[in-house]
């Protein structure tokens, strides 16, 4: 059985019921009414494979280390290691674009600054895509909330009215039949949500209840999924549910996750649910016992995916 879909465009009450029953079922779903044109995601990848086709030492040109602790810019092949092994994929880092004068870019928090922006056209389709996909995860959040019998706004006014949003463009490159190793390696998403674009080559597959599923792309459809503290909050209920890459297509896969998730400075509590039982995690972390601000369990995992950038600019 394939993932569940929900459309964003019906009423409030039949998304809430779709989306509380697939991030139950799969903590996986694709997206549809979500307010994003072919046009504004067909741009977004042109402008992107103009990209990654430039000579690598162009590329290196916003390397990661040069944005500083804003931690944004571009990454090579093997530069990131999801799942203790470096991942077959390059790609670019960027966020919300705050200036020097942002309170939270003046408290020196890291992850929070200005993008390193390529020369050419990538920039306004990036900010198009951030736009949309963070209106939608807005309207998702509500949905969330109606689904948990909570009030409409109750993330809003908890955790995402000043929202963490992380953004990737990645390229993987095609993988051999047999080669060893993954596009990205096993993993769960860390925050909120994750609305992702894929091109039409696929290769994200999910583990759902000990199985592998391929959530092939679909025309026009973001692929959206649970984040640990999505699934720390309902107390395992909506799952955050492991996944990785394998771009066996022979051509370049491209993908777009935005990362919508708690405030840097949010704490998230729990609500009181009965506790739905988690199975062994990927990273063998109890979500249960994590304390203390969002920003430190994002700080603590991107530390170890990037451990010599971390060591250089965080
Ligand atoms: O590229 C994909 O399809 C998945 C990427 C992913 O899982 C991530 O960035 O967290
Ligand atoms: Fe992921």
């Amino acid at each position: 059985m394939g993932l569940p879909l929900v459309d964003l465009s019906k009423d409030d009450s039949e998304v809430a019921a779709a989306v509380g029953a697939a991030c139950r079922s799969h903590g996986f779903f694709y997206l549809v009414g979500h307010g994003l044109s072919d046009a504004l995601l067909d741009d977004l990848e042109a402008q992107s494979r103009a990209f990654f086709a430039l000579p690598e030492a162009e590329k290196l040109q916003i390397a990661m280390a040069n944005g500083g602790p804003a931690w944004r810019g571009f990454f090579p092949v093997g530069g990131e290691l999801t799942s203790g092994k470096p991942d077959l994929k390059e790609g670019i880092y960027f966020g919300e674009e705050l200036g020097p004068d942002d309170p939270r870019v003046k408290a020196g928090w890291p992850m929070h600054g200005a993008n390193q922006w390529p020369a050419g056209g990538l920039r306004p389709a990036v900010e198009a895509y951030m736009a949309g996909t963070t209106r939608a995860a807005h309207a998702l959040t509500r949905a969330l909330a109606i689904s948990l019998g909570l009030a409409p706004d109750y993330f809003l006014s908890r955790y995402t009215a000043q929202p963490t949003v992380l953004f990737r463009i990645f390229h993987y490159p095609p993988q051999p039949p047999n080669a060893d190793g993954f596009g990205v390696g096993e993993h769960t998403d860390y925050g909120f949500l994750t609305l992702l674009a894929q091109d039409r080559h696929g290769g994200l597959r999910i583990k759902v209840d000990g199985a592998w599923l391929d959530a092939p792309p679909i025309q026009g459809a973001l692929v959206c999924n649970v984040g640990d503290m999505l699934d720390r909050l309902t107390r395992g209920a909506y799952r955050s549910a492991p996944h990785r890459v394998i771009n066996s297509s022979g051509q370049d896969r491209l993908s777009f996750p935005l990362f919508f998730d708690p405030g840097f400075d949010a704490v998230v509590e729990p609500l009181s649910l009965e506790a739905a039982p988690r199975g062994p995690r990927w990273d063998e972390a109890d979500l249960d016992a994590v304390t203390g601000r969002y920003g430190d369990y994002l700080l603590g995992k991107v530390g170890k995916v990037f451990p010599g950038l971390k060591a250089q600019v965080l």
